[in-house]
């Protein structure tokens, strides 16, 4: 009843009004449909975020198969895993005896003894106690003395001159050699080389990676890469573990990364993980996830004129 009063009212008025409603509705749906826009971008940026994470995830969760685990023991014959060379081989100048001529990868657990890997991992706790870089992974090559300091590197010889016989001694730098000529041994068995024909290249360093966010590129480990390319001079890498995937950290699995899938080594103490360093090879690091994970890379070259001597005090 007051509603008919009030139209009567305000008669000639009606379209006028009629028209602000029709407006008013027209606005409220607006609106209505910006809050469903609303609505609809926030769940597009969250397909994308997932979308986005499962990618991330997945690139880290692709292993297909673990060629070594960190509990297996492999001993005392390296197993060896055959792959075809690569053709970069034909563009490089061939050393007879040493030059692949059999490409692969192989494992052993009977070249170092977990006693002596304590020994060594000692040694890269106390010298990058010294520096380290803000993240990522840190190095110490014992051989041209760069030592990780926050963003750049130092040469520990000449920044701690004296003092480093403290850190870095005389058994210290003997064990290295030990460990470096059985290693160049098994490789030499193992590929069928004159060992004599193979030379300590550079780098040869202690990485330390923990899971803290990396500040600099170089401080970036783990990008797929062969290491023919990266380094240059080397022709055999070699990786001596001297901690244990599980409980010395999680993540930090050595992936090989092939066409039909990727192959996972599990750093275990004492482990030696050698390989031909040319494309067949590829390879990265998965991400530290937790803890601290310490390894030495220990390469030869062919070429004489890229080999270096054994690390020693200046
Ligand atoms: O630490 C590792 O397992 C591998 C490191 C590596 O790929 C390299 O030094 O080139
Ligand atoms: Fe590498």
């Amino acid at each position: 009843m007051a509603l008919v009063r009030m139209r009567n009212a305000k008669g000639g008025n009606s379209t006028e009004i009629e028209k602000k409603i029709k407006r008013g509705h027209a606005l409220r749906q607006g609106s209505v449909w910006r809050g469903y826009r609303g609505l609809v971008a926030l769940l597009l940026v969250a397909v994308c975020v997932c979308r986005t994470w499962w990618y991330m995830s997945s690139v880290d969760s692709d292993i297909t198969a673990t060629l070594v685990s960190q509990g297996e023991l492999v001993s005392p014959l390296p197993r060896v895993y055959t792959v075809p060379c690569s053709e970069d081989y034909e563009n490089y100048k061939r050393y007879p005896g040493c030059t692949p001529h059999r490409c692969g990868r192989a494992v052993t657990d009977s070249v170092v003894s977990r006693e002596e890997a304590q020994v060594l991992r000692r040694l890269a706790e106390r010298g990058l106690a010294l520096a380290g870089s803000e993240g990522g992974a840190s190095i110490l090559d014992l051989h041209s003395g760069a030592l990780s300091m926050g963003k750049q590197f130092v040469n520990i010889y000449r920044y701690f001159g004296d003092q480093i016989r403290d850190v870095i001694t005389p058994e210290d730098f003997q064990l290295y050699r030990d460990v470096r000529e059985r290693i160049q041994t098994v490789i030499a068995e193992t590929f069928d080389l004159d060992q004599t024909l193979m030379y300590l290249t550079k780098p040869t360093f202690f990485s330390r990676i923990n899971s803290t966010a990396a500040k600099t590129q170089h401080d970036e480990y783990w990008h797929p890469h062969i290491d023919k390319v990266t380094y240059g001079s080397f022709d055999y890498t070699c990786l001596l573990y001297l901690s244990d995937y599980g409980s010395d950290f999680t993540g930090g699995r050595f992936v090989f990364m092939d066409q039909n899938g990727n192959q996972t080594v599990e750093p275990r103490a004492g482990r030696v993980s050698f390989f031909s360093s040319g494309s067949e090879n590829l390879h990265r690091v998965e991400k530290v996830t937790w803890g601290t994970r310490y390894a030495i890379t220990v390469s030869f070259t062919c070429d004489p004129a890229h080999g270096i001597s054994d690390p020693a005090l200046p």
